[in-house]
């Protein structure tokens, strides 16, 4: 009997292209070990840095079966773990402990779907097994509370009086400032205040460990959003648009300002993209079409997900269970999975190369 080697092995993971990774596995760098005994028992260790808990036990089954099939392999076991990886914000802002990455989800332009985004992509995050958070710093119209069915006037426990206990929701951990204010105390905060209240709320969760933190800011790219940015230590952003023209050109305006304060922008997510007829199936790009896709090309990112314009998402959203909780195997769902899945990989790209180079600190003097 030859003995098997590692290269024989390598090539049979190779069979396997991780769809989100865009490369087989080895080249991925994902092996992280390999073991052939003289009998040719084979047992394969890979280790990815994304949450790819959606793999199951069906893709450690196939590359067990690619290796079986080489010839002489008395027996293969192949596991596959993973952890998300931790990026820091490379603005000055000291990090949230125990919280990997912060994800700002944004937008130009009110009403494109901002919030509806925030909420899915964290419940996608979760589902394929992240632990997350979602904060809503959206102060015109908090709206997670409700998106989560959160019952109104529910408020978050305190503990010693200075830390603040995320309200749990469909497997996250959620803040919002509508959980503090009444009625009685409205909005009318104006720029630093509303940037210091919420600061204050990110920094005195008792967040524990989270892979990700999203925080679903407020619409625009005025000061306020400009402050937050800034005192937010974000690693990564997230812009929601429509194909329509004038979002788009806000949407331009939301890159730019991540990119005046060097938060790299992740991607956009393109929502409302299509119409898609109920009756008889038919769709129709009502707000315009491949807008997102230049955009992106122009400023060097992707188009992370394109969302139709839905009933199912809208009335899920009101009712409090957003789609991905409702059913996270529906087309719609799946579609903000696939999103949320991208934007797992730019985030690991992006802690990946940090790790790779030196720091470099940016200052405005
Ligand atoms: N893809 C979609 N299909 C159908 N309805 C949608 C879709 N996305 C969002 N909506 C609906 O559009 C409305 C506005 O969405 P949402 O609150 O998420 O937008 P926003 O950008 O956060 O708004 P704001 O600027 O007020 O914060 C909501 O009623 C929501 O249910």
């Amino acid at each position: 009997m030859s003995q098997i080697t590692q290269s024989q092995v390598e090539q049979a993971i190779q069979g396997y292209t991780d769809p989100y990774l865009n490369s087989d596995l080895v080249s991925a760098g994902a092996l992280r070990c390999v073991s052939i005994s003289n009998n040719n028992e084979i047992e394969v260790e890979l280790h990815l840095q994304y949450p790819s808990g959606f793999l199951g036990n069906g893709v450690e089954q196939m590359l067990q079966t690619a290796i079986e099939n080489i010839d002489g392999c008395q027996s293969a076991s192949v596991k596959i773990s993973w952890e998300v990886l931790e990026n820091k914000s490379q603005n000055s802002v000291d990090a949230i402990e125990q919280v990997k990455n912060i994800v700002a989800v944004a937008s130009g332009k009110g009403g494109v779907g901002k919030s509806t985004t925030s909420v899915n992509l964290a419940l996608a995050l979760a589902k394929d097994g992240a632990k997350v958070g979602l904060l809503d710093a959206d102060i015109y119209g908090p709206s997670q509370g409700i998106m989560l069915g959160v019952e109104e006037g529910t408020r978050p426990e305190t503990i010693d009086n200075k830390w603040f206990v995320p309200i749990e929701a469909h497997g996250i951990k959620t803040m919002s400032m509508a959980y503090l204010v009444t009625e009685s105390t409205p909005m009318v905060w104006r720029g630093p205040m509303v940037a210091g209240a919420l600061q204050q709320i990110l920094t005195q969760t008792q967040w524990g460990e989270l892979d990700y933190l999203i925080i679903d800011m407020p619409p625009g790219t005025g000061d306020i959003q400009l402050t937050l940015s800034q005192k937010f230590p974000v690693s990564g952003a997230v812009i929601v648009t429509t194909p329509q023209d004038i979002a788009l050109a806000d949407a331009k305006k939301g890159i730019e300002m991540f990119n005046k304060v060097n938060i790299p922008v992740m991607g956009m997510i393109e929502n409302m993209s299509m119409h898609i007829c109920s009756n008889c199936g038919h769709a129709e790009p009502i707000f315009g079409q491949d807008g997102a896709d230049e955009l992106a090309q122009r400023y060097d990112t992707q188009v992370l997900g394109s969302l139709p314009l839905s009933k199912y998402i809208r009335e899920q959203s009101d009712a409090g269970t957003p789609v991905v909780a409702a059913d996270d195997c529906s087309e719609v769902s799946m579609m903000y999975r696939h999103a949320a899945r991208h934007l797992a990989v730019a985030l690991m790209h992006q802690a990946q190369n940090r790790q790779a180079m030196p720091s470099i600190e940016i200052s405005d003097d």
